[in-house]
């Protein structure tokens, strides 16, 4: 089997991609942020303390028919950006692209922290990580790639990210009419559980490409793009008036700058990054100054390859038994 699921950015600063998804008999349609940084599929629901909830659609165990208590487990995330939520196990129908998991795993939301209740646009997040990133106790539930994986023609996810229009994830099918030239592909590490690959190098605008490694992760759930001090730094030293800010906690310029490109390479392939992209935001509505999207990951403690990143390629998640990342240019 193979499916499609359409995925629209959250708002006008590609801040998320969310997804819908079916859950229980008779159907219950949550947006969900498909994240391969991480391996928990958790929603609001019922059980969520209500203060918490702000406009979220919830997921009702209760009013399902095909629901289940898995008794005695309990879950607990905290992410990258502190944000946090926990509760209990349910497992149910979960249907997504036309493909369905008989019995998922659902990881209903007791409490969420204060940014997941401000965000009304998402109302959980669908892991596609490694197994072992999976926060339930006492075990680890699979997630929804793992329970429809053998199903799949080939066992693979893709990812068709956009600036500002919505894009798809195919599940079981390389769509090449989705990406131009050839899929180079390059080897996963999947310890601790991430999408972790090898860049080859990066350019900045015009200049020559410098070969090097960089290890960093293809994560679909974090926003920008974060790489190494140096490489950040010799970026916006192309850009006038562009500095590292502590007010703001990164690279900031004026929105009126003109960005370099941005060029990352995988193999001998090259993907490049248009400049406007890296002209994220504005750090405060309406603001003449604005935020980076390629910030430093020192603080971090890892590379990530966040949508900024993704949005300029298509992405081949495959989770054979040799998983690998397949990139191209669109
Ligand atoms: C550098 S890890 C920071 C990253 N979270 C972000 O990227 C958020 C995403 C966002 C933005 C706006 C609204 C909603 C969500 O956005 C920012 O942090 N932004 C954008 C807005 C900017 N003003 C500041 C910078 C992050 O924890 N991702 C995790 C998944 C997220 C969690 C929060 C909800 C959405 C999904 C995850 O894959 C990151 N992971 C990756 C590896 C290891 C652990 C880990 O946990």
């Amino acid at each position: 089997t193979s499916g499609s699921v359409a995925t629209s950015p959250i708002d006008s600063s590609d801040d998320a991609y969310s997804i819908p998804v079916s859950i229980g008999t008779p159907a219950q349609v949550l947006n969900l942020d498909l994240d391969t940084g991480s391996s928990d599929l958790w929603v609001f629901s019922s059980l969520t303390t209500a203060s918490e909830v702000n406009g979220q659609n919830i997921y009702t165990p209760s009013k399902s028919s095909t629901s289940k208590l898995v008794s005695g487990a309990t879950w607990k995330v905290k992410y990258g950006d502190e944000s946090t939520s926990s509760g209990v196990v349910y497992t149910d129908k979960v249907t997504v692209g036309g493909i369905t998991a008989s019995s998922q795993a659902v990881e209903v939301a007791k409490t969420v922290s204060a940014s997941f209740t401000s965000n009304s646009d998402i109302d959980g997040l669908i892991g596609m990580g490694f197994d072992s990133l999976n926060s339930a106790k006492p075990s680890a539930v699979p997630t929804f790639f793992d329970n429809i994986i053998g199903n799949l023609d080939s066992p693979v996810f893709t990812a068709d990210l956009k600036h500002n229009k919505a894009g798809s994830y195919d599940f079981g099918v390389i769509d090449s009419s989705k990406y131009t030239g050839s899929l180079t592909y390059v080897a996963v590490d999947t310890d601790p559980g991430y999408w972790k690959f090898t860049s080859s190098g990066y350019g900045i605008g015009s200049a020559a490409f410098k070969s090097t490694s960089v290890v960093g992760i293809a994560d679909t759930g974090t926003t920008l793009l974060y790489l190494d001090t140096a490489i950040v730094k010799a970026y916006y030293a192309t850009v006038s008036g562009a500095s590292n800010s502590a007010t703001y906690g990164g690279w900031v310029f004026k929105c009126s700058a003109t960005l370099p490109n941005f060029v990352f390479g995988v193999g001998s392939a090259k993907i490049t990054i248009p400049g406007s992209y890296i002209n994220y935001s504005p750090v405060t509505t309406g603001s003449s100054t604005c935020f980076g999207g390629l910030q430093d990951s020192t603080d971090i403690g890892i590379n990530i390859f966040g949508d900024v990143a993704l949005k300029a390629a298509f992405v081949v998640f495959d989770g054979s038994d040799t998983p690998r990342l397949g990139w191209a240019s669109k």
